[in-house]
Formats: structure tokens, C-alpha cells, sequence
């Protein structure tokens, strides 16, 4: 890179406009949508899609609402050309959809085009030529007059070829291309000259689009330029102001959005952002953001995977997992302050109130999306998101202070396989660490017997390999377990939850305990069809986890047991 990059670049010069308006206002309602996934979207493809992959991606714009398609450039290619023959004589074109068709103004490429419409019911014919002083003077060779003559000659020529056409609704589109590098009184002064020659009859209306050819400005300075031409082209209300944003700086989304406030009546663009070089203007984020904002956009998105998945098949270009709205990865939260505030978000949003789940600015369910892939567990994560996952997939809802204390212990695998883990690894830790803590003492069996009015116990236990029965009574089954290990532990919570349904059903017995030397408090966990072995097997899984935590002040449990029966 130079050390002074301003030697080979400048600046954008602004837009003369100090009472510029679009500032101060917001985008009410959507703009006439127009697809050019088959024209700008095609012309910059490693391979251009063929006939069967045109159809499928037309049909896909068709079910999602587009109403102005640009299908093709007919005289650019055999297939094109059949494409738009095709359409039309096999009535593929809905009553409510018209087709666009693209060429440079050129006279045989005009013939060739207006050639392929023969037929349609209604088309709008899409003429352009350059005009920049670049193109003028390097790609053209041609004057300023010379180049508004070329668009003026394309257009009689069009008019005069669709007057021996009359039994289609003809309808003219001119771009300007490269309109942002235009000096704007001479686009003005094409755009007007363009719309003189076609002259429409009162209550028609030509398309005059105004292309970011290239991006080569913030998209404020789009939105001035096109503010200006808004307000200063001739027969304004004979003309439909369309934009054609690329991204070249990233910023096409924003362009877009800022010349609707500037006036625009339309939008040109692809799904997914598809396009020359870095895109044309990614439509769906588009029509999304405006969602968000409470507006229906007029296009379906409501099974945004399966336009992706044609997107993509069409096109043979994967689409980013950070993608807004469509990307693998964009309705995911790995971080743990995200996972927490997320989870807490569903909890309590309801279904008929204002959306309002922090870290998305969209309900992944509108889009055909669902909660699964929410949260996902690495080892940037907390406990929200290990909480979340083992309770929507397992159904297992943990009191909070184990929360806590289990994220320790996938933070420790996260960390040492440096991967993310998903529900089913959770569990199994989950299992390993709690309800498969038999060590040293595991619960085999368990009775239960009346001691006056307390509740005696005879525990079956396997220490350290040998079987013997220990036995202890208390106020309830828990306690006299507690008194039956011979341990020093008082209860601090116990919660009991049933997991699954039917003949499935279990329950999940959880309980924290605390010891004197031991700092805080540890929790256990048991699982039984009953309730109350599910109770016992979560006091044995307590205690013999809090002996792992007392480490080497733990009297021996053979010295504890020694006078038990084998
Ligand atoms: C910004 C955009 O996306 S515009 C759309 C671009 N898309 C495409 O071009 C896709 C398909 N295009 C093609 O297949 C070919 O370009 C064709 C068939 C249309 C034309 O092919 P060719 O006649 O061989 O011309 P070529 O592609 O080399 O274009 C260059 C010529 O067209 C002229 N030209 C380019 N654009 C225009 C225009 N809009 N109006 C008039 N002439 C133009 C150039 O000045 C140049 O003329 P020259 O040969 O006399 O110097
Ligand atoms: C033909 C025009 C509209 C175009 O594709 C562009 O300028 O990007």
C-alpha cells in the first residue's frame, strides 16, 4: 500500500445540497422490487446458470413475491434468448408478473432483443448506456452530445419496433450506467431527453434507474445524488425513480436504504447480495431490515432456508455462515453473556407482545427458522447456553447454583478438546459427573422402614468393590440417607423434576449439600422412575462428590464402614 494513497485517489467530491431532505425521514412502506438474480446475478457467475437452473430460480422469485423480473440478455447469448422464448410460450409468466430484458443501446442488439419479447403479454425493455466522463472519453470515445444521441436513437428505435409489436404493454427502462461518476446535470440532462423521446401518455410512466454502476461513495453522497435528480428531472411524475445499488464498499444495503429516503420508488437488486465483483444489493437483507422495523416488505422470506438452498444450487456460490438473517451461524450465540441474556429473553417474551430477545433484532421462527441452533456450547460460553441446550433438548432444568457449578466442568472440556460441544456430549457429562458419581461408594438397592415416627433406611451399597448395607434414619428418607453415609453433610436445597413423559417418565432428583470444611456447597444428582430412589441416588451422588472436594481430610469410608455388614 502507498504512504499517501492520496496520489493515486481522491476523495469524492459532496453533492451541492444543503437542503437535502432524506435525513430527516424514514422508510414507510417497500419499494417496487425488481430481481436481476437472472441478469447481474447470471452475468457474474463462474458458470451462468442453463436453462434448468434459470427456470427454477425464476419460479423461486415468482413464489416469493417479485412482481418485475429481469430474466435475461437476450441478444448476448443463445440461451438467454431461448430463456425469454421459453417463458413466454410455455405461459410460465404469471398475469401479475412482468419481465425485463436488458441490452446495450446498440442497434442490432436492440432488434435482437425486442425480437425475443415477441409475444409477452407486457415487458419492460431495459436500455443503457455509460456516461461518465471515464466512459466517454476512454470507453466510447464520444462527446457528451454524442452520448445523449446514442440513448435518444436507442430509445426511437425501441419506440418503433414495440409500436409493430402492439400486442404487448411495452414499458422503457434507461439507466444511465456508471450515474454515480456522472456529473448529475448531465445525467439529468440524458434522463430527460430519454423520457422526451418516449414521451409517455398521461398516466404512464418510464423507469429511469440510476445505478451505482460501481460503489465509489459513502452512501450518504448516493443518497444526495439521488435526492437531486428526484428533485430536479423533468416530468417527474411520469417516471418510476429506480436504484441500482452495487457493494464495492460494503455499503449497499445502506445506499439502498438511504435513496429510498431520497426518493427512490424502486429497487433493482439480488437475493443474498449476488452480483458483479462484490454484488449487486442484497435484496433479502434488504426487505428483512425493514421487517425488523415492522414493515412487511411484500416479499416472502418465511422459509428463508429453502430460497437459500436454491440461491445457492443456482448460482453455485455458498452463501457466508454470517450471512444476516440466512447464514448458518446468524440465529447462534457461542459467547456466554449472549447465551444468558438470550435464553432469559425467550423465557419471557411472549407471542403477541413486541419482539424483544436481546442479541436478535428478528424472531428466527418467522424466517422458518428454529430455537435449535440458538445456542450452541464452546469454550467461550456459560452457563445460559449449557442450561438452555440440556433443557430444551433433554428437558433437564437445573436449580441456578448448579448451573454454576457444571459450567466448570464443560469449561474444562471445551477448553481441552478446544471444540464446541453439542447436547448430547452436555449430557453425557452431565451423567458422568453426577449421576454416575459411585465413587467411592455406589448405590446398589435401598428399603425403607418404619422406626417409630421417623423413617429408617438400609442402604446397599458397593464401597471400594465390596457390597454391604449401611443403615440410618431421619425425618424423611433424605435425611435418614444422610445419617445412613455417616458424613457430616447438611442439605441445602433439594428440587425433584420430572423428565419426559408417559412410560418414559423419570425423576430427576437434584441436591446440594454442604460440609463443614469444605467451602461453598456441592450439588448430586439422581435419576429413578421413583421419586424417592431418585432422592436417595442424588444424596449418594452428593456425598461422595463433596468427599472429592474434601480431598485428604476424608476419613477412610473403609474406617467409616468398618462395622457395616458385607
Ligand atoms: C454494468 C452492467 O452490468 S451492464 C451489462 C453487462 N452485461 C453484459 O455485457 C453481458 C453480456 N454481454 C455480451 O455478451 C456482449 O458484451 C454483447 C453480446 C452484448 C456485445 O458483444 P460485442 O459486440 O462483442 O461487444 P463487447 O462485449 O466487446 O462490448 C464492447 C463494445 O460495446 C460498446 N458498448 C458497451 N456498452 C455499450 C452500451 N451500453 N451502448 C452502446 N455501446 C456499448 C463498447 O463501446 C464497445 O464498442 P467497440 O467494440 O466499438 O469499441
Ligand atoms: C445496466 C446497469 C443497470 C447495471 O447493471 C449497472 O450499472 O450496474
Amino acid at each position: 500500500m502507498l504512504k499517501n494513497p492520496n496520489t493515486k485517489y481522491s476523495a469524492f467530491p459532496p453533492v451541492a445540497l444543503a437542503d437535502r431532505q432524506w435525513p430527516a425521514r424514514t422508510i414507510t412502506h417497500p419499494p417496487i422490487w425488481m430481481s436481476t438474480d437472472l441478469r447481474d446475478g447470471n452475468q457474474a457467475l463462474f458458470e451462468p446458470m442453463d436453462a434448468a437452473r434459470k427456470l427454477r430460480m425464476f419460479r423461486k422469485l415468482v413464489a416469493i413475491g417479485f412482481k418485475e423480473i429481469e430474466v435475461a440478455f437476450p441478444s448476448a447469448s443463445q440461451t438467454d434468448f431461448d430463456f425469454v422464448r421459453h417463458l413466454i410460450e410455455q405461459g410460465e409468466i404469471p398475469d401479475d408478473v412482468t419481465i425485463e430484458v436488458l441490452s446495450q443501446a446498440r442497434e442490432h442488439l436492440i432488434r435482437r432483443t425486442m425480437e425475443s419479447l415477441r409475444g409477452a403479454r407486457r415487458a419492460i425493455v431495459h436500455i443503457y448506456n455509460a456516461t461518465s466522463p471515464v466512459f466517454r472519453e476512454t470507453v466510447f470515445g464520444m462527446s457528451k452530445d454524442e452520448v445523449k444521441a446514442l440513448a435518444v436513437s436507442s430509445v426511437r428505435l425501441v419506440k418503433e419496433l414495440a409500436a409493430s409489436q402492439p400486442e404487448t404493454e411495452w414499458v422503457l427502462q434507461y439507466s444511465p450506467e456508471t450515474f454515480t461518476a456522472t456529473e448529475l446535470d448531465f445525467a439529468k440532462e440524458v434522463c430527460d431527453a430519454v423520457v422526451a423521446e418516449w414521451d409517455p401518455r398521461p398516466g404512464e410512466k418510464v423507469i429511469i434507474n440510476l445505478p451505482s454502476t460501481v460503489e465509489v461513495a459513502m452512501p450518504n453522497v448516493y443518497a444526495d445524488q439521488i435526492e437531486w435528480m428526484h428533485r430536479n428531472l423533468a416530468r417527474r411524475d411520469q417516471i418510476v425513480l429506480s436504484v441500482h445499488p452495487h457493494n464495492d464498499r460494503g455499503t449497499g444495503v445502506a445506499a439502498a436504504e438511504m435513496a429510498m429516503l431520497a426518493g427512490a420508488d424502486r429497487v433493482e437488486g439480488c437475493l443474498f447480495g449476488n452480483g458483479e465483483r462484490t454484488g449487486n444489493v442484497d435484496v433479502v437483507t434488504l426487505a428483512l431490515n425493514m421487517y425488523t422495523q415492522g414493515i412487511h416488505p411484500g416479499l416472502d422470506f418465511s422459509d428463508i432456508n429453502d430460497v437459500a438452498r436454491v440461491a445457492e444450487e443456482c448460482t453455485q456460490l455458498p452463501i457466508h455462515p454470517r450471512h444476516p438473517y440466512v447464514g448458518d451461524l446468524v440465529f447462534t450465540a457461542f459467547s456466554g453473556s449472549h447465551q444468558d441474556a438470550i435464553k432469559k429473553g425467550f423465557e419471557v417474551q411472549q407471542a403477541d407482545a413486541l419482539w424483544a430477545v436481546p442479541y436478535m433484532p428478528v424472531d428466527p421462527a418467522d424466517l422458518g427458522r428454529t430455537y435449535d441452533s440458538v445456542i450452541r456450547v464452546n469454550s467461550q460460553s456459560g452457563k445460559g447456553g449449557v442450561a438452555h441446550l440440556l433443557h430444551t433438548v433433554y428437558g433437564l432444568v437445573m436449580p441456578r447454583r448448579m448451573q454454576v457449578e457444571f459450567s466448570t466442568a464443560v469449561q474444562c472440556l471445551t477448553d481441552e478438546s478446544g471444540q464446541e460441544v453439542d447436547a448430547h456430549q452436555l449430557w453425557n457429562l452431565f451423567s458422568r459427573e453426577y449421576l454416575e458419581a459411585a465413587t467411592p461408594v455406589r448405590y446398589m438397592g435401598h428399603h425403607l422402614y418404619e422406626a417409630g415416627e421417623r423413617q429408617g433406611i438400609r442402604l446397599e451399597v458397593e464401597v471400594n468393590g465390596r457390597c454391604m448395607e449401611i443403615r440410618g434414619e431421619g425425618n424423611g428418607p433424605v435425611e435418614a440417607a444422610v445419617a445412613a453415609l455417616r458424613m457430616p453433610i447438611r442439605v441445602q436445597s433439594f428440587e425433584e423434576r420430572s423428565m419426559g413423559e408417559g412410560a418414559d417418565a423419570a425423576a430427576m432428583a437434584m441436591i446440594e449439600v454442604a460440609m463443614e470444611g469444605v467451602a461453598g456447597s456441592t450439588f448430586g444428582a439422581g435419576m429413578d422412575r421413583s421419586t424417592v430412589t431418585a432422592s436417595i441416588r442424588a444424596i449418594v451422588s452428593a456425598a461422595n462428590r463433596i468427599r472429592v472436594r474434601e480431598g485428604s481430610g476424608a476419613v477412610s469410608v473403609e474406617t467409616l464402614f468398618a462395622d457395616c455388614a458385607a
